[in-house]
């Protein structure tokens, strides 16, 4: 924060200043290797993860070996009674402090040592172990002070050394004083207990959940309904001043201080603070007035009233004027930044009416000077804080234990890279504020950019109109526009919410990345403890933005090939690796494109290992459905409204099992359900996909369950009415045509967008989507959080997630024709009628084909043997017709045949048992219908003929027979 602070408060002026922390790094990324010489002359700690200076790195490991040495002299001193001259002062060093305690003192030296030479920076964690520890030692001092009859230190240092030492007569001293030995003793044993439990950082209810869970694998043996169980809970009631319950009331709830739905005004959302929104203008902001970055106000850019103004001020090199002067847009996107356009910006701290000059007053016409002072640019990206994980505890995540008692950690922040600083103001955009008023003032329209708000991937500008212009004369100049800025990717928004201008969002051409680590560690992650908190990216505003996924509640993502949909599903699940530990998240990931989300594969957080196929997937969206269903059974019987409420309630020891069951309450992890491609599902099995998806969005938010569902196929197909209908956010990436955005969205504007992260946001419930570039997340950054997590454990997968597949023996020499045979067989069979001809006629297919059919059919008793040039006996009743074509493709028992005359001989030969779509044994000449006899021999119809066959019984139409109306 100090770096930020310090750069806000930077003001452009051509004075030396002396280097500061953060501004070096952004310089090297910005000027290149060509500046080599600039970086050079920055201190070393600028960067983290920069060289230290060497002097400092042997000062931390000389103290350290100090460390080491004392412990090692110290411990011979005290345990062996070896030493030399210094033997007295070594005692009086160890036992001085803790008396009788000096034992451990070698102990604790060499534990700093070791300390000292890890850790190389404090966190809260340390505080909180310090502090913890020394209360232990206090405790224990100060009983050992008053057990050894309280020696007074007015007789010398040797009697306290023989006690508890100092620190032991600092607190058993004035404690015996005031309460007596026993008082003081008690007082004492909690102060070590306290203090255990703050070294520990766990609270009373969390370790009562762990010793629940470690009697549940000790086995049942310990009952739950006893009667120390009863009495306490009946002292619960009393001091909750609840009804009176009778034994088997005990699983009655107490009340929360605050229920889930308590929360007004829900949002899923948050951005950074604003302190200073509104404060200028009392809430109706300029664009850029209302720019909200950490502690301080986002600096309103103010150009120049007219294209003639800004020939009044020399411009800086490479700046071109005039529509063509849009050069800077002509600059390759993704260009560096620093090389490119970044060369200059307000301050963050300055008034929004200040230019980036830092001029109070900006005379009309005049635009501001791009400053060429590069540290006037200004550094939005947060100094590296590895303190992610130690605050997102601090703020309430539960500890988790490991099977190995360790507790797990939450991967350290410096995991994910710090990006590169924003600039608020480049040359490219003054190019385009120039061609944007050229633009008016061509059509003769009273119109003027008045300010305008650079985000990462695009500039908003800002235009008020004069008096008596119609808003529709400047949005019907929008292709003149996109002329102008030569860029076909512009947005209209009339107005921009919550102000009376009109917004025009051109993307600019010095892109900027924005981080996943950058917006975890924003203030507006920051401020949530929340597990499901992801990081989604940086607004038009520049602002770092954050979803709840539990407040979304479900989400569909959607975009063309290659506009970003992985990349987010990348930084939401890697953003809930670093937030959340498996105990408080876990995830089904369904990965039907089998590549986006194998890296993920053996995370702890995972509940079942990774689907590829659609048809499993399908399979565990019923699962969810089930979990869910299982979840509202415990809501119900425990009197809760959500999975939160309850699961706090199990946490404060409030809820019981029922009484009699053997069952140990823990809390619900949330579950967090992620399709990376919803098209795949949707073709297998759309109705039982589309059902289980309305099911679970209906119903799963108040269970804590979460779906997330992400296509490349924004069509009604795809996202139907349903699905739509149920699924209140939606993020939007760039899309072919205005008919997916409105898929998507229900309105224009996914269309415009520049694709690589660019998207429009829609919470539950808003109506105007917010645009956000995504963030970015690479695979070595992810590698290392999964594997900081893989570490840690292994998954425990859930076995009825998806049942195994019953490995189907399908006959290989059906091969591809699959459909084909089925079609025959259901010819065959609806007219008991098995004529290879009709087989021909039917399907269009040639002899030898449809010999061959007749013969896999042959295989699995659908029809006789051949007998010459008759029909086939079909030996399946039309009844059977599904049964038989579910055995032909492998699902199901083969149907049951109980004709007893002409099956009699195929019946024996069908093995009971036989296996799903296995072929009957039966001889098949392989080459029987090699060749076509009709054109052998010159198309004399010397095989079965459809008309001649039918014919050959009693010249009736054979189809007649079946009862089934008119032949084909
Ligand atoms: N937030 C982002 N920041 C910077 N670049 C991005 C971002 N998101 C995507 N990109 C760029 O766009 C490319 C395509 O992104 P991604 O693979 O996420 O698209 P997709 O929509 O998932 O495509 P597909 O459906 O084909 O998998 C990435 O390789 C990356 O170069």
């Amino acid at each position: 924060m100090a770096t930020r602070s310090t750069k806000r408060n930077a003001k452009p002026s051509s004075s030396p200043k002396p280097p500061q922390r953060g501004s070096g790094r952004r310089r090297r990324t910005q000027q290149g290797q060509g500046r080599a010489d600039a970086t050079t002359t920055m201190p070393a700690q600028a960067a983290p993860g920069s060289q230290r200076p060497a002097a400092h790195g042997y000062a931390r490991t000389a103290w350290a070996f100090g460390l080491l040495a004392l412990a090692a002299v110290t411990g011979l001193r005290e345990w062996f009674g070896v030493s030399g001259a210094a033997g007295g002062f070594l005692h009086h060093l160890a036992a001085g402090p803790v008396g009788m305690l000096s034992i451990i003192v070698p102990i604790l030296l060499a534990a700093l040592g070791i300390a000292t030479l890890r850790v190389h920076r404090l966190t809260n964690v340390h505080a909180r172990v310090s502090v913890g520890g020394l209360g232990v030692l206090a405790g224990l001092t100060g009983i050992i002070h008053v057990a050894s009859g309280q020696p007074a230190l007015g007789a010398g240092i040797a009697g306290a050394e023989g006690a508890g030492g100092l620190l032991g007569w600092l607190f058993g001293a004035p404690l015996v004083g005031l309460f007596g030995a026993v008082g003081a003793v008690i007082l004492l044993l909690l102060l070590i207990a306290f203090s255990a439990l703050v070294v520990s950082g766990r609270t009373i209810a969390e370790l009562r959940e762990t010793a629940a869970a470690r009697r549940t694998e000790a086995g049942a043996d310990f009952p739950t309904d006893t009667w120390p169980t009863r009495a306490l809970g009946r002292v619960r009631q009393a001091l909750g001043s609840r009804a009176p319950v009778d034994d088997a009331d005990l699983t009655a709830t107490t009340s929360l201080d605050s229920y889930d739905g308590d929360e007004p005004f829900r949002s899923a959302i948050e951005m950074e603070d604003s302190p200073a929104e509104g404060a200028t203008d009392g809430g109706k902001a300029p664009l850029g007035a209302s720019r909200k970055r950490g502690s301080g106000p986002r600096p309103r850019i103010t150009p120049g009233e007219g294209a003639a103004s800004s020939r009044r001020r020399p411009r800086g090199e490479g700046a071109a004027s005039g529509p063509s002067g849009v050069g800077g847009l002509d600059a390759p996107v993704g260009a560096d930044p620093a090389t490119e356009v970044i060369a200059g910006a307000p301050s963050p701290l300055d008034p929004p009416a200040l230019t980036p000059r830092g001029r109070s007053v900006m005379a009309p016409g005049e635009r501001p000077v791009p400053p060429t002072d590069p540290e006037a640019v200004t550094d939005e990206t947060p100094a590296i804080d590895p303190d992610l994980a130690d605050e997102i505890e601090m703020a309430g995540g539960a500890a988790m234990a490991l099977p190995d008692g360790t507790t797990y950690s939450l991967p350290d922040s410096s995991l994910l890279e710090a990006g590169a600083g924003h600039a608020t103001h480049t040359e490219a955009n003054d190019a385009v504020v120039d061609a944007l008023q050229n633009v008016f003032t061509e059509f003769n329209i009273d119109a003027t950019v008045s300010g305008y708000t650079r985000g990462p991937q695009v500039t908003r500008y800002e235009v008020h109109r004069g008096r008596g212009v119609n808003v529709s004369k400047i949005t019907g100049l929008e292709k003149n526009i996109a002329y102008a800025v030569a860029s076909d990717e512009i947005r209209l928004l009339t107005p921009i919410p919550g102000k009376s201008a009109i917004g025009i969002e051109i993307p600019n051409s010095d892109r900027e990345m924005v981080k996943l680590g950058d917006v975890l560690r924003s203030g507006a992650a920051k401020k949530q403890a929340h597990p499901l908190v992801v990081g989604l990216g940086k607004n038009v505003e520049g602002d770092y933005i954050v979803t709840n996924l539990a407040k979304t509640p479900h989400m569909l993502v959607a975009g063309q090939t290659g506009s970003g949909k992985s990349s987010f599903v990348n930084s939401m699940i890697t953003s809930i690796m670093m937030r959340a530990t498996p105990e408080e998240v876990r995830m089904v990931l369904v990965d039907p494109k089998r590549v986006e989300l194998t890296i993920y594969e053996g995370i702890p957080h995972l509940i079942t290992p990774i689907i590829t196929s659609p048809k499993k997937a399908a399979e565990a969206l019923e699962w969810v459905v089930r979990e869910m269903d299982a979840r509202y059974d415990d809501l119900a019987s425990f009197g809760f409204k959500h999975i939160d409420d309850f699961n706090k309630a199990i946490r404060a020891g409030e809820v019981q099992p029922l009484p009699g069951s053997q069952r140990v309450l823990s809390p619900y992890p949330y579950l967090l359900v992620v399709v990376d491609e919803l098209a795949d599902l949707m073709m297998t099995a759309p109705k039982d996909v589309e059902a289980s998806i309305q099911r679970i969005t209906q119903l799963a938010r108040a269970a804590g369950i979460h779906l997330v569902l992400a296509t490349q196929r924004p069509v009604a197909q795809v996202v139907t009415g349903l699905i739509k209908s149920n699924v209140p956010s939606r993020l939007a990436f760039a899309t072919a045509s205005q008919l997916d955005s409105r898929v998507i969205l229900d309105q224009n504007g996914a269309e415009t967008l520049t694709g690589q992260g660019d998207a429009l946001y829609l919470g539950p419930g808003a109506s105007t989507p917010i645009r956000v570039q995504g963030s970015w997340v690479t695979e070595r950054e992810i590698r290392a959080v999964v594997e900081h997590v893989k570490g840690q454990l292994t998954p425990d997968y859930r076995e009825d997630v998806v049942v195994p597949e019953v490995k189907k023996q399908i006959d290989e020499e059906i091969g591809d024709d699959m459909d084909l045979l089925l079609q025959a067989a259901e010819l065959i069979i609806t007219s008991q009628f098995g004529s290879t001809s009709m087989l021909q006629r039917k399907l269009r297919v040639g002899f030898a084909k449809a010999g061959r059919l007749m013969d896999l059919l042959e295989s699995r008793e659908v029809v006789g043997p051949s007998e010459g040039s008759k029909a086939r006996d079909v030996l399946v009743q039309p009844e059977q017709l599904e049964e038989t074509l579910a055995w032909i493709k492998g699902d199901g028992q083969a149907p049951q045949i109980d004709d007893p005359g002409a099956s009699d001989a195929t019946a024996a030969r069908v093995p009971s048992g036989l296996q799903p779509g296995t072929p009957r044994e039966v001889g098949l000449p392989t080459d029987r219908y090699a060749v076509d006899p009709l054109e052998e021999e010159g198309g004399a119809p010397v095989s079965e003929s459809w008309d001649d066959e039918s014919a050959s019984e009693d010249s009736e139409d054979a189809w007649s027979l079946t009862g089934r109306g008119q032949s084909w």
